[in-house]
C-alpha cells in the first residue's frame, strides 16, 4: 500500500505547481510588482540600457534597501526573484568577463537570500526563472507562439536573449502533453491496464517529437555570435569558475563567499522527469553527469523538485512492460526512448553550432592576437550553457538514453 499511496499522489498534478496545458511553465506569470518594488523593477527593466552605459553600479548604489514583506503569494516571489535575479547577473559580469565584482551590495543580496529562502532554489538565476516565469502573452486570448509571446527581463544582446527564453518556453511548453500522460502511466501500471498504457505512451513519444519541432526555432530566433559573446556569459555562474575562484560575497547576508552553478539545460525539470520515467539511470559510470543531474535538481522549483522524486519511487515503468512481455507496449516503450534520443541528439547539435564552433572562432582570434584572454576559457569548462563540459555532458546523457532501449526479446 505505502508504494501505492506514494505513485497515488502523482494524480494531482496541481500539488506539484505542474499544469496540464504548460506542464513545468509558470502558467501565466505575473508581470508587475506593488509600486514599492518600484526600485528593484526599473533597473531590472532597464538593464540592457543601463550595462551598455555603465550605469548598472551607479543605479545599484542608489537603491534603498526595501523589505519583502509586501510581496504576497508565489508568483509575486517568482516575478521578485526574476528581477533581483536578471540585477545580480548584470551586477556581477557587467564588466564581461574581465572585471568580475566579487561583493554583491546588501541592497540586492538581502533581499535576494530572501526571497530565494522562501521559494527554496538558490540565489542565482535559474532556468525555472529565466524561462518559466520570465513570459507574457501579447495578445492575452492568443496562441502560445513565437509572434504572440515576450519574454520581461533580458540581458543585453538583444532580439537573441528574447530568441534563446522564448525557445527554451515552446520546448517546455511543448512537453505538457507528455509530462500529463504520466499520471495515467502510473494508473496503468497499478491496475496492469496495458491498452490505457499503450496509449499513454504514445502521447509521450508524440510529445518529446513536438519538443524537438519547438527546438528548431532556436536557428531563425538566436544568433550564434550574439548568445556566445553575450548571453552565455550573464548566465554564468561563480562555482568552479576559473573567474570567482571564491564565489560571490552576499553582503549583509553571510560573512564568507558562496559558490552557486550557472544557469544551465539541466536544471529543466523537463529534460530529468523523462529520464526518471523511462528509467534511465545516469549511473555514476557516466562520471559527473550523474553527480552534475542530482545537483542541478536544487537549481529547480522545490515542487518539481518532489516531482521527479515522487516518479523515481514509484513503480517502474521499464520493469512493468518488460514484465507483460507484450510487444506493443515493448514497441511504444522503445520508441518514447528513440524520441528522446533524437531530441538529445538535437540539442547537440545546436550546442555545437552556438557554443563550440563559436568557442573555436574566439580561440583562434585570441591566438591571433597574441594574448590568450580568458574571455571564453572561463565558461568553456563550466557545465552550464558553457563549453566542453556542457558537450561531453549532453553527449554522455544521450549515449545513456540509447543505451536503455528495450532489447528483443
Ligand atoms: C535552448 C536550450 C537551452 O539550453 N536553454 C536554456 C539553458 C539555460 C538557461 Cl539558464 C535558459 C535556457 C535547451 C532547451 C530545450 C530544453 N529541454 C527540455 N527538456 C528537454 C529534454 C531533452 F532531452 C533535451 F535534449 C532538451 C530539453 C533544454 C533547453
Amino acid at each position: 500500500m505505502e508504494h501505492e499511496d506514494k505513485s497515488e499522489s502523482l494524480q494531482n498534478l496541481e500539488k506539484f505547481h505542474v499544469s496540464e496545458e504548460y506542464g513545468f511553465v509558470l502558467p501565466n506569470p505575473l508581470t508587475e510588482l506593488p509600486d514599492y518594488y518600484a526600485p528593484w523593477m526599473d533597473v531590472a527593466a532597464n538593464l540592457p540600457h543601463l550595462i551598455e552605459g555603465h550605469q548598472l553600479r551607479r543605479e545599484v548604489a542608489k537603491m534603498p534597501l526595501l523589505s519583502t514583506q509586501y510581496l504576497r503569494g508565489h508568483r509575486q516571489l517568482r516575478l521578485a526573484r526574476l528581477a533581483l535575479g536578471f540585477i545580480t547577473m548584470g551586477y556581477v559580469w557587467q564588466g564581461g568577463s574581465r572585471q568580475t565584482v566579487k561583493i554583491l551590495p546588501r541592497v540586492l543580496a538581502v533581499p535576494y537570500c530572501t526571497i530565494s529562502e522562501l521559494l527554496d532554489l538558490p540565489p542565482i538565476l535559474v532556468y525555472a526563472d529565466c524561462v518559466l516565469a520570465n513570459w507574457k502573452k501579447r495578445d492575452p486570448c492568443g496562441p502560445l507562439n513565437v509572434e504572440n509571446l515576450d519574454i520581461l527581463f533580458s540581458f543585453p544582446g538583444g532580439d537573441s536573449n528574447k530568441g534563446f527564453f522564448l525557445v527554451s518556453l515552446l520546448v517546455e511548453a511543448a512537453a505538457a502533453t507528455g509530462i500529463k500522460a504520466i499520471p495515467m502511466i502510473i494508473n496503468a501500471i497499478l491496475h496492469h491496464d496495458r491498452c490505457s498504457l499503450e496509449t499513454a505512451l504514445q502521447d509521450v513519444a508524440l510529445s518529446i517529437c513536438k519538443m524537438r519541432e519547438a527546438f528548431k526555432l532556436i536557428h531563425e530566433c538566436v544568433n550564434p555570435g550574439a548568445f556566445f559573446r553575450s548571453l552565455r556569459i550573464y548566465l554564468s555562474g561563480w562555482k568552479d569558475s576559473f573567474l570567482m575562484p571564491e564565489g560571490l560575497v552576499y553582503e549583509g547576508v553571510w560573512d564568507s563567499p558562496k559558490q552557486f552553478s550557472g544557469g544551465s539545460a539541466a536544471q529543466s525539470s523537463t529534460l530529468q522527469c523523462f529520464d526518471v520515467l523511462l528509467g534511465i539511470q545516469h549511473r555514476a559510470a557516466q562520471g559527473f553527469s550523474a553527480e552534475y543531474l542530482g545537483c542541478m535538481r536544487d537549481y529547480m522549483p522545490a515542487a518539481h523538485r518532489a516531482f521527479i522524486q515522487t516518479l523515481a519511487s514509484g513503480p517502474s515503468l521499464r520493469q512493468f512492460v518488460l514484465a507483460t512481455g507484450d510487444a506493443g507496449l515493448h514497441a511504444a516503450f522503445n520508441k518514447c526512448v528513440l524520441a528522446l534520443v533524437d531530441l538529445r541528439s538535437y540539442h547537440i547539435q545546436i550546442a555545437t553550432k552556438y557554443i563550440t564552433i563559436p568557442a573555436g572562432r574566439c580561440r583562434a582570434e585570441q591566438q591571433q592576437l597574441g594574448g590568450c584572454v580568458h574571455e571564453g576559457t572561463s565558461v568553456l569548462s563550466e557545465r552550464g550553457t558553457g563549453g566542453t563540459g556542457f558537450m561531453r555532458f549532453l553527449k554522455a546523457v544521450r549515449d545513456t538514453t540509447r543505451k536503455a532501449q528495450l532489447t528483443e526479446q
